[in-house]
């Protein structure tokens, strides 16, 4: 299956689509195998997609049966303002009552490299040894052509293990914890989440423009159902 793209005149048509989707997969998932496994992005886009399934789809979908991960993580105290799991659980944990022991939080009071060996092993534990195959990663979209903490001129890039990885990001001044493009890549299904019109060069950059990886990490994902949720401003550079 090829790349689709869902572009939606508004961000609350993308964030409507993209939630439905989620609730379709849920249950699709849930049904199969009475687990819907879904690594978060983080960021800020992800907010009002995480309201509106706490809100729209409370009582629709067997939360008790998903189990949440993180595509990455910023080595900060998962009490901090920036840290990807505290803006989940105050937007989507919290509001659902989510058993704490569904969710995978990176452990970054360990220290980054600590943290990335100790999420591996739960991915290990948790996937029984296989190689970890989510049924979902919801992925953001950096000005910069990043996604997840895949961020242009770093050395993950190459890095073809389905892994965790902890490195220095220049860019941010911070350590990340993140998942590696192989090991998004084995995912299912792979959403982006992208609007507003500052994210245009970008969407342009990773959809059309010829492979630079190094300059536009994002894309380096690929995937069996590759989705695209945009809205049109942050489409506003694709040819027509
Ligand atoms: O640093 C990060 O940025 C990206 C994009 O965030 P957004 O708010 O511009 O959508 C995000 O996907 C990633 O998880 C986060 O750590």
């Amino acid at each position: 299956m090829g790349v689709k793209l869902n572009i939606y005149k508004t961000d609350t048509e993308v964030l409507a689509s993209l939630a439905k989707y989620f609730a379709d997969l849920a249950k699709k998932y849930i049904a199969a195998n009475d687990r819907f496994t879904v690594a978060l992005s983080g960021g800020s886009s992800p907010k009002k997609l995480h309201e509106l399934l706490a809100s729209e789809y409370r009582d629709t979908i067997d939360w008790d049966k998903v189990y949440f991960f993180f595509g990455d993580e910023r080595d900060v105290p998962l009490t901090d303002s920036q840290s990807n799991y505290l803006m989940a659980k105050q937007t989507l944990f919290d509001p659902l009552e989510i058993d704490p022991s569904h969710v995978f939080a990176v452990q970054t009071n360990l220290g980054a490299e600590e943290a990335a060996k100790a999420y591996t092993l739960n991915l290990i534990n948790f996937f029984d040894g296989h190689n970890a195959c989510f049924d979902l990663v919801i992925l953001g979209l950096g000005d910069n052509s990043h996604t997840a903490s895949l961020f242009p001129h770093t050395s993950v890039l190459t890095d073809e293990s389905a892994s965790i990885q902890a490195l220095y990001i220049d860019e941010v001044k911070m350590n990340r914890i993140t998942f590696t493009a192989p090991l998004i890549n084995n995912a299912h299904h792979i959403a982006f989440l992208v609007y507003g019109a500052g994210k245009a060069e970008a969407v342009k950059h990773i959809l059309e423009d010829n492979k630079n990886i190094q300059e536009y990490p994002a894309q380096l994902i690929k995937g069996n159902d590759l989705q695209w949720f945009l809205d049109e401003p942050a489409a506003g550079k694709l040819e027509k």
